[in-house]
């Protein structure tokens, strides 16, 4: 019984006769047999014509990956779908019918092709962009945008409650948040790993225009949300946001980890695009423990291959191929643990007969999962297997229960399931691993297909129907919007299957069956055959009596083949979406991302740019205030330097010049002891007046000490006002200048003091004139005594005197007078020590230190030590300008860097964000859900 309104189409045409030339996988184009007695129509012609010359990627592409280079298999290749309802010989113009049946399955697959070619290259042209986005992100690093935390985890993640966007920035000098703008379609789905964050299904865009997303977020769990990421990155760092831990990272860490995002999409995309090129299609029949898989399985094939049991047995996943696929042989092929199954490679697998297979299917220790290959006895239009479209393999998975729960989900997402046929017992309802499944598989597998098993249990059918249908609308909207199509309320032990290999023949499962022979094509369409049918035994206890169970089994096995029927249609016609889908919805999820990521990247660009070029032009005066800083204090620090030392070097000479001059005349404060003490006395006043030309150079040293100390502190003005906080402040120790030795006067200056020096004759002759009333005698005798003293023509001044005293007196005088006048001159002479000896070595020292260049020297390294001392602080001041100078280049260079980069940035992700979504544009346009035109009159 199916859920309501349960359509047949009007498919499948027994007794129609199809052939294959050629090995169906061997790479040989199938030929389309013209069914009934016409031939095939002009417009089956045509079309057929269209589908060989479509490439599946036509010549529009003209990058070639997609043309030539990916799409292998032609179109032609893949099956056209076949027809389903029976038509029954000799029916009215059934071959018209027939024909036009061809021909819609013609139009049918060429639409299918379209479709796969458009997301093919979709596909192509998104890993391009993600590569470029790659090469961007190593030179501009991206910033990677999170989802805020909804406050409360909503129960349904509808649209109108997405979370809004959060851009998170890895630096923390450019934290700032981007909302969303309102109108774009699609939401960011990255999120953390917590329950309360989830991302949207991947469905198709049927399910994305009308249904919810996802189910109950609660139902996420972290491991899941992460397998179903897309763009997101996952951070496993316990006891932080996501949000937390992506601004504790560095810039590049982020980009690095989105990078490794963007390889692992890269390669999803690539499988994507193998599942799409691939025709094959596998169905998962998954559902809890003794949910009656294996029965269903059999009941499928119409005959007992998978051991069923009352108690849980399927430990492993059992995968029913057609036997063709195995050369013909029927065999199980089990494979251990830890190794990749290859049919062609006998060491992968070892190979069993059917009938050990109950052994094998407990035996999870030792195998990990098994191939059975086996004859579908049914006939091509009535079989799953070999349906002559497309090669089908039948999946049937351990009951799911916490051990296996994440083995199948993660089973359930592998690209080649196409189908996930969950089976839920009536009577035991969704449990909490099976919503946790069905939550999570809807993310990949938009459509599920539901079969609700062991209805003959149930007494109150309607009810159940109804609480089971809510279920399923709550855990996979999209299954429920198509329920009619996609729930089945069914039992499965109501089917007559064949016995095992080898075995009797064997009705319905485990505790009995129905009679063997009842499998086969039309058995159900005759319930009166159905005498030994299952009724009464695997009933409930207290079963209808057999009159009332025969027409109870009739109704269980109309609603079986309704569910084949269904089922069919959903793997074979639909497969465009079982196939597609996964890839539409991927591609619009990640291309969703892309734009998110683009539209967060552009803005942080254009912001940065604006902020840089705002910078520039704050930085730029104040990089040439700098450089004019930087040339004037030079210059101002160089004059302050020269006018200071020449000063200073005019305060010492002028100084020293003079007090050198007047040295003789100063109070030396040296005591005269009398004659008998003159040399030492001619000694003390020597030292005495070195000590005091050493003593004025000391003066002038404190001066220019002074001055240095000005000097400094001028200097350190113009750092302040130049640099300001920049400016390093040295301390300045004046006291360590001028530390050369100063005794070094008296080693240089070296005169003896000669006699002569203690009597300054020109000085006594220009007093003896200055006073009235000296004696003649004191004249001559001065003159004598000059004369005589001087050693040289004494008698020359005899004859003077002789001249002037006159002749007579001469003899009375002359001696004595000329002792008187000696003793008077020696004695006036010796008188006269305290003052001429200063003057004569005053005389004799200013000449001496004139010849050493005394003044100038003194001067001049006076004046050298404040120009050496006012130097270092000139010098740093000249380098913490030129320093300063230099960072503004810097920062400008490096503002002018990121102007460029930013620029670059915005141009890419204003590109990328017109690029994704012209991509998501092209994708959304593939329809996989509206009829093929054509098929849709038909049905
Ligand atoms: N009444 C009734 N019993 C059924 C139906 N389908 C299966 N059973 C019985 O349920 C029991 C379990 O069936 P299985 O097919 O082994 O169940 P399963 O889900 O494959 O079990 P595991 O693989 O062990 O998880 C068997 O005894 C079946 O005969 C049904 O539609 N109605």
């Amino acid at each position: 019984m199916s859920a309501s309104n349960p359509f047949d189409g009007g498919y499948g045409t027994p007794g129609s006769s199809r052939s294959f030339s050629g090995d169906r996988r061997g790479g040989g184009r199938p030929q389309y047999m013209t069914v009934g007695a016409g031939s095939t129509s002009e417009a089956a012609a045509r079309l057929q014509a269209m589908l060989d010359q479509d490439s599946g990627y036509g010549g529009s592409v003209a990058d070639g990956e997609g043309a030539e280079n990916v799409w292998h298999p032609g179109p032609s290749e893949d099956r056209f779908t076949p027809d389903h309802t029976p038509v029954k010989p000799g029916e009215s113009n059934a071959a018209s019918e027939n024909e036009r049946r061809m021909v819609a399955s013609h139009v049918h697959q060429l639409f299918y092709n379209q479709n796969r070619t458009a997301l093919a290259r979709a596909i192509n042209q998104t890993v391009d962009t993600m590569r470029k986005l790659q090469e961007m992100n190593a030179k501009w690093p991206a910033h990677y945008p999170t989802v805020r935390r909804p406050s409360s985890p909503p129960a349904l993640h509808k649209p109108d409650v997405r979370p809004g966007m959060h851009h998170t920035q890895s630096t923390a000098d450019n934290h700032r948040e981007l909302e969303r703008p309102p109108s774009r379609p699609m939401p960011p789905r990255r999120a953390g790993t917590s329950l309360g964050e989830h991302q949207s299904a991947e469905s198709s865009s049927q399910a994305e225009a009308k249904a919810p997303e996802v189910a109950p977020p609660r139902l996420v769990t972290p491991q899941l949300a992460q397998e179903f990421s897309v763009l997101k990155i996952e951070l496993k760092m316990q006891g932080l946001a996501q949000s937390e831990i992506v601004h504790s990272l560095e810039k590049q860490s982020v980009a690095a980890l989105l990078d490794n995002q963007i390889n692992n999409s890269i390669r999803h995309l690539f499988a994507l695009r193998e599942r799409i090129e691939d025709t094959s299609s596998k169905v998962l029949v998954t559902g809890d423990l003794n949910a009656g898989k294996s029965t269903f399985c059999n009941a499928l094939l119409r005959r007992k291959v998978l051991p069923e049991d009352q108690q849980p047995c399927t430990s492993i996943f059992c995968e029913v191929l057609d036997v063709r696929e195995n050369a013909g042989v029927e065999e199980v092929h089990a494979i251990p643990h830890g190794f990749v199954y290859s049919r062609n490679d006998e060491s992968t697998y070892s190979v069993f007969d059917l009938k050990q297979l109950e052994d094998i299917v407990v035996d999870s220790d030792r195998w990990s999962q098994c191939k059975i290959y086996i004859k579908d006895i049914r006939p091509v239009n009535q079989s799953l297997l070999n349906n002559g479209v497309v090669d089908i393999a039948l999946i049937d998975a351990p009951g799911l229960n916490n051990d296996s729960l994440k083995t199948t989900a993660v089973f359930a997402r592998q690209e080649e399931i196409d189908v996930v046929v969950f089976v839920v017992s009536a009577a035991n309802h969704f449990t909490l691993s099976a919503k946790e499944f069905i939550f999570n598989a809807a993310r990949e597998k938009a459509y599920m297909f539901m079969v609700v098993n062991g209805f003959d249990n149930i007494r109150d059918k309607r009810r159940c129907q109804e609480m089971i249908l809510k279920q399923i609308n709550h855990l996979s909207p999209a299954t429920f919007k198509e329920s009619s199509e996609l729930v089945h309320f069914v039992s499965s032990n109501a089917i007559p299957v064949a016995a095992a290999p080898g075995g009797p023949p064997d009705g319905g499962s485990g505790s009995g069956g129905s009679g063997g022979s009842s499998f086969g094509e039309n058995k159900p369409d005759k319930p009166e055959d159905e005498e030994d049918g299952p009724s009464g035994k695997h009933g409930e206890p207290g079963s209808p009596p057999k009159s009332k169970g025969k027409g109870k089994e009739k109704e269980a096995q109309d609603d079986f083949n309704e569910l084949e029927l269904s089922l069919r249609r959903f793997v074979l016609e639909k497969r465009a979406r079982s196939k597609l889908a996964p890839a539409k919805t991927y591609l619009n999820n990640v291309l969703g991302d892309l734009t998110t990521l683009a539209t967060v990247n552009r803005d942080v660009a254009q912001n940065e740019l604006d902020r840089v070029t705002e910078e520039l032009k704050q930085l730029e005066p104040v990089f040439e205030q700098s450089k004019k800083a930087r040339s004037q204090a030079d210059d101002q620090v160089a004059t302050n330097i020269e006018e200071t030392a020449n000063a200073v070097y005019t305060l010492t000479r002028d100084t020293l010049t003079s007090a050198i001059a007047r040295v003789a005349e100063s109070d030396l404060g040296v005591q005269y002891t009398g004659v008998f003490g003159a040399y030492s006395y001619a000694d003390d006043v020597k030292a005495a007046m070195l000590s005091q030309v050493a003593e004025t150079v000391r003066w002038c040293e404190e001066r220019a000490r002074e001055k240095t100390v000005q000097g400094v502190s001028s200097i350190k003005s113009l750092g302040l006002l130049h640099l300001g906080e920049e400016y390093v402040d040295l301390t300045f120790r004046s006291e360590k200048m001028f530390r050369s030795r100063r005794d070094a006067l008296a080693r240089q200056v070296d005169f003896e003091t000669e006699v002569w020096d203690f009597f300054d004759l020109t000085s006594l002759w220009e007093k003896q004139e200055k006073v009235a009333g000296t004696s003649m005698a004191v004249t001559v005798a001065g003159v004598v005594g000059g004369r005589m003293l001087g050693g040289v023509g004494w008698l020359d001044g005899a004859m003077t005197a002789t001249k002037i005293v006159g002749t007579n007196n001469i003899r009375r005088v002359i001696l004595p007078g000329l002792v008187l006048g000696i003793a008077l001159g020696v004695s006036y002479a010796i008188s006269q020590i305290p003052n001429s000896l200063p003057k004569r070595l005053s005389a004799k020292l200013s000449a001496q230190l004139a010849q050493l260049d005394y003044t100038h020297a003194n001067s001049t390294r006076v004046s050298g030590e404040v120009r050496r001392a006012l130097k270092y602080p000139a010098d740093k001041l000249r380098e913490g300008l030129q320093r300063s100078v230099e960072h503004l280049q810097e920062q400008r260079k490096e503002t002018v860097k990121v102007q460029i980069e930013s620029e670059v940035a915005r141009k890419y992700f204003g590109n990328l964000v017109r690029e994704s979504g012209e991509i998501q544009t092209r994708v959304q346009r593939v329809d996989l859900e509206g009829p093929a035109p054509g098929t849709a009159g038909m049905e």
